[in-house]
């Protein structure tokens, strides 16, 4: 759906985007990570052929871009930054507009398309208020609804749960899984660790420009081969299993050994009370910080503490 090669973007002495071979495949929800000037935005507007390369190749669906944009472009829903919107019109009238304003929109069925996208959306209800008066997330929702116009096979989003509220953000969230499930490729930019984890199944991590990993969400986070025991007596885990401790955090013991049915019936078996179990895995923080080390500190991971396995 999206592939790059070596693609470059220089601004001056800046390399904004340094050599990147993007890979996005049908069916992904790819999640673009990277700290606050590591290079997203300019990547995203490459793709949509708002801003012209350096160097190296895009191809959108299959067509080189930006050459066949005017044939791509069409089949593809973009959300960047904040989408604008006339505030003193109402969001039906915006979505009507627009869908004007673009090719390939029968008028005949230009209504039903509007109803059918602000429905999709959840601002079905409100679609005849002035867009002045909606939330920021309702406003960020009506700029997905125009994105979702003419059926897009690939959504490209820049931060799109970017100032909206924790409600806003799981609606956003909702949506785009739904429209994954039936069909569509998405593609969004984020600094939120904790988005993307719960969101995407594929990421790429830029970092400074470069793309420092891009693999299957599951791939990064698969088991480590280790054992995970919860328990309050870590000393007799030590004592049962001896040379298998591979770490002991607090009542959190690493056990080397990827069956937790065997390590718990020895453990219990030796009388040592096991509160909890699970095979370890890294979490998506512990992988990007491993990756982007240099400028980890710089990657929002605050908010995916919590959601760290
Ligand atoms: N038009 C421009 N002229 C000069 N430098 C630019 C321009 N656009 C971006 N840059 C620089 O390129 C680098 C990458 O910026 P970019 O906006 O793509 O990053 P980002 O990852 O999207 O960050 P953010 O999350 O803050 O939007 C930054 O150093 C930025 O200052």
């Amino acid at each position: 759906m999206i592939g790059t090669s070596n693609l470059r973007k220089r601004y001056g002495a800046v390399h904004a985007v340094d050599g990147i071979d993007l890979d996005v495949r049908a069916g992904d929800v790819y999640g673009f990570l990277g700290a606050n000037g590591s290079g997203k935005t300019t990547t995203v507007r490459m793709l949509l052929g708002l801003v012209l390369a350096t160097e190296g190749e895009i191809e959108l669906l299959g067509e080189p871009m930006p050459r066949a944009g005017r044939r791509v472009l069409p089949r593809v829903g973009a959300l960047i930054e904040n989408p604008a919107h006339y505030g003193h019109l109402s969001g039906r009238v915006n979505l009507t507009l627009l869908d004007a304003a673009g090719p390939g929109g029968d008028r005949r069925t230009r209504a039903d398309r509007v109803s059918a996208v602000l429905e999709q959306v959840g601002l079905g209800a409100v679609g005849r208020r002035p867009v002045k008066a909606y939330s920021l997330g309702m406003r960020q929702r009506l700029g997905l609804a125009g994105a979702l116009l003419r059926r897009p096979e690939l959504l490209v989003l820049d931060e799109p749960t970017n100032g909206l509220d924790p409600q806003g953000i799981h609606e956003i969230r909702d949506l785009l899984l739904e429209l994954n499930r039936t069909g569509t490729t998405v593609f969004l930019s984020s600094h939120l660790l904790a988005e993307v984890e719960q969101l995407c199944t594929r990421v790429g991590v830029l970092d400074r420009g470069r793309l420092v990993l891009q693999d299957e969400l599951a791939t990064l986070t698969a088991p480590t081969g280790a054992t995970l025991v919860q328990t309050p007596r870590p000393d007799l885990v030590h004592r049962v299993l001896g040379g298998r401790v591979l770490r002991v955090d607090g009542e959190r013991v690493v056990v080397h050994g990827a069956d937790p049915a065997e390590v718990n019936a020895a453990l219990v078996g030796a009388g040592v009370p096991v509160t909890g179990l699970e095979l370890e895995r890294p979490s998506l923080e512990e992988v990007v910080l491993a990756a982007a080390s240099s400028s980890a500190d710089r990657v929002d991971g605050a908010a995916g503490r919590g959601a760290g396995r």
